[in-house]
Order: C-alpha cells, then structure tokens, then sequence
C-alpha cells in the first residue's frame, strides 16, 4: 500500500492532500492518526525552516517519510506579514475566524489597487537519515473587504482570486487543488514523489 504521512493538526491541510493523493491510490496520514506524537515547535525564520522542523520531528518519531507543510499569507500593505506568523496572527490559541477579522481590520481604509497578497507554501520532505528536500508554491490575488464564501479554510474567505473572478472559499475543492500554493508546491515534488514513495513502500 502506498501511504504518505502529512506532519499536520490542520484538518483543512488534511484534507486538501487527501484530494490529491486518493485519486492517485496514495492513503494519506496525518498526525490525527498519531495522537501520541507531541506538538513540534515552529521556532523557524522562514516557512522551509518550520517546514523541516515539522517533517523531520514526525519522521523521527515513526521512522518513516513525511512531509511537512508550512504555509500562510504574505500581505504587500503590511510588509508580507502575516507570512510564517499566520496561525498565530490574533494570537494563541490558532482561530481563523479571530485572524481573518484581524486581517480586515488592520486593512481598513486601504484600497483594492494596494491589497496585493499571495499564499505562500513550502513542502519539506524527511526520510530517515537523508538530507531533507524542500519545494514551494505561491498563489497570487488579492484582499477583499469581506469574507466571501465557505469552502476551504483560513484565510481562503478573504482571498481573491483575480483569474477565477471569486474568493478563494468560492472555489470548490478541485478548482483550489488546481491552483493553490499547496497545489503548487506539490506539483514540484511530483517528479520526485514517485521515487520517494516506492522507496517509502519498500522500507
Ligand atoms: O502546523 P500545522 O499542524 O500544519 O497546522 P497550522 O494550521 O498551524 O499550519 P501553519 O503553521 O502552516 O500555518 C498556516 C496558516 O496559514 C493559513 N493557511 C495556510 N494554507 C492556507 C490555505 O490554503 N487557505 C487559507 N489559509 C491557509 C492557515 O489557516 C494557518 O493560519
Ligand atoms: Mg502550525
């Protein structure tokens, strides 16, 4: 059986790599299937850094390759913040809805023409006692004024996506897969996922 390990709590990550690899025969795993696993400190400077930290903590604990995410928003008006500090943005505990609303307000006032945006996603895949490899994808668009839509998560009610003409949470869940920054990032990895995964299947 062909299985990847996601090192993710983020149940909207989760899903969206289960769209992806179970048309492909590919079961995937996160860390709601490891309860045991403790939580990994995101102590990194840059998304490749959390991304790694991620990947390689659960790839320790379980022997295994794993892949980590490490994603958010990098907004142009406020200096690419929230970028790594995304989960966190209105503080702990992580609440989208808390950060979303803190997104708009800090935005008050501030034109279309300057609410460029763009998601951004690095991958990190760890196998056990190898140097781990990293990929990144973006996804370009814009801040609206309010929330649109309720697919996805995070900050996809508030993300424009100017080539398809609605928010990001408009979009349904192949459309997002078809272009997202997860998407993207992924689509880096696949030339090298099919080697990954046969070595994963043999070990
Ligand atoms: O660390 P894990 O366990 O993977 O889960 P997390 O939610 O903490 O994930 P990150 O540390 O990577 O933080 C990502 C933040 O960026 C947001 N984000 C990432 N990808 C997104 C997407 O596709 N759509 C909307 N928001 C996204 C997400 O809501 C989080 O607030
Ligand atoms: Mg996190």
């Amino acid at each position: 059986m062909k299985e990847v390990i996601i090192a993710t709590k983020n149940p909207g990550k989760a899903r969206e790599f289960e769209q992806i690899f179970t048309p492909r025969g590919i079961v995937v795993k996160t860390l709601l299937d490891f309860p045991e696993i403790p939580d990994v400190e995101e102590t990194g400077t840059t998304f490749e850094e959390n991304a790694i930290l991620k990947a390689e903590a659960v790839s320790r604990a379980l022997n295994k390759m794993v892949i980590g995410d490490d994603s958010g928003l990098m907004v142009d008006a406020l200096e690419r913040r929230p970028g790594i500090y995304s989960a966190r943005y209105a503080g702990e505990p992580k609440n989208d809805q808390a950060n979303t609303n803190k997104l708009l307000n800090e935005l008050t006032g501030i034109p279309d023409a300057r609410r460029s945006a763009r998601f951004y996603c690095a991958l990190a895949v760890a196998v056990p006692n190898q140097k781990p490899i990293t990929v990144s994808g973006t996804c370009e668009g814009r801040i609206l004024e309010e929330q649109r839509g309720s697919n996805g998560f995070g900050y996809d009610p508030v993300f424009y996506v100017p080539e398809k003409g609605l928010a990001m949470a408009e979009l349904s869940s192949d459309e997002k897969n078809n272009i997202s920054h997860r998407a993207n990032a992924l689509k880096k990895l696949e030339v090298i996922l099919d080697s990954i995964l046969e070595s994963a299947e043999q070990s």
